[in-house]
């Protein structure tokens, strides 16, 4: 917390997929660590891929962290109450937007926030609550990865469905890494629009469809 006033403050880590985020966050707790200070890390239980109460880098490093549920806003009461002096939050896109309350909370009351989400969904879209927190934070670090077709930097989603880019209508929530997004910039970034066969649909476009008939 700041000496004179107290209180805390906010910083968000964001940027495209691959782009460093989680390795960055890393950084920072080990840097709390060994400043001595305590230490609280949150990850939503969408996100499985490194084992339940981890945070994960694409590279395998890995911390402990623990698994709330991103479902609703009560779920969020748990972090309201946490008294470490440095609080993170890994997968912020996953979140509702009741986790900018949250953050603001603890920030208030003298915490270091530090949050990683990416910002942008695989339509190009503001990934919501991640910009929210990027206008109420004080720090702000927007990392790039590298674009996988021409090698310029990336800033956005590539999702890709068996090899082949996704189309406009997808849900936005898809839990994966490398088997399903590339990190691309924006002259190789594809999105498919218009209309495409029923069969091809995602699974609620498909059911919507049929309670009209
Ligand atoms: N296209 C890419 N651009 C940059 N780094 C990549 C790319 N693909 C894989 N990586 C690897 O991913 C690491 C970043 O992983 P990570 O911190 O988990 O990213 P993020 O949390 O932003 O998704 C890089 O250090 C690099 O080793
Ligand atoms: C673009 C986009 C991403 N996701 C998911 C995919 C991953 O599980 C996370 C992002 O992980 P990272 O640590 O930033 O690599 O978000 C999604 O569900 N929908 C999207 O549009
Ligand atoms: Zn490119």
């Amino acid at each position: 917390m700041h000496a004179i006033t107290r209180s805390g403050w906010i910083e968000v880590i964001s940027g495209s997929m691959f782009s460093g985020k989680t390795e960055e966050l890393l950084r920072r707790l080990r840097r709390s660590e060994i400043a001595g200070q305590s230490v609280a890390v949150y990850t939503p239980a969408v996100d499985d891929r490194y084992g339940e109460a981890t945070i994960g880098s694409h590279t395998g490093r890995q911390w402990e962290a623990t698994v709330v549920d991103n479902e609703g806003d009560g779920p969020l009461d748990i972090l309201d109450d946490d008294p470490a002096e440095v609080v993170a939050i890994d997968e912020a896109n996953f979140f509702s937007d009741a986790l900018v309350e949250v953050c603001n909370a603890l920030a208030d009351r003298g915490s270091r926030v530090i949050v990683s989400g990416t910002d942008q969904t695989f339509r190009g879209e503001p990934f919501d609550p991640v910009p929210q927190l990027m206008a109420t934070a004080e720090y702000v670090d927007k990392l790039q990865a590298i674009c996988s077709v021409c090698g310029e930097p990336a800033s956005r989603n590539q999702r890709l469905i068996e090899g082949e880019p996704a189309h406009a209508d997808d849900p936005t929530i898809l839990v994966g890494a490398e088997e399903s997004y590339e990190a691309r910039c924006r002259d190789c970034h594809v999105l498919l629009t218009g209309d495409r066969p029923e069969e091809e649909r995602p699974f609620e476009s498909a059911e919507a469809d049929s309670t009209n008939d």
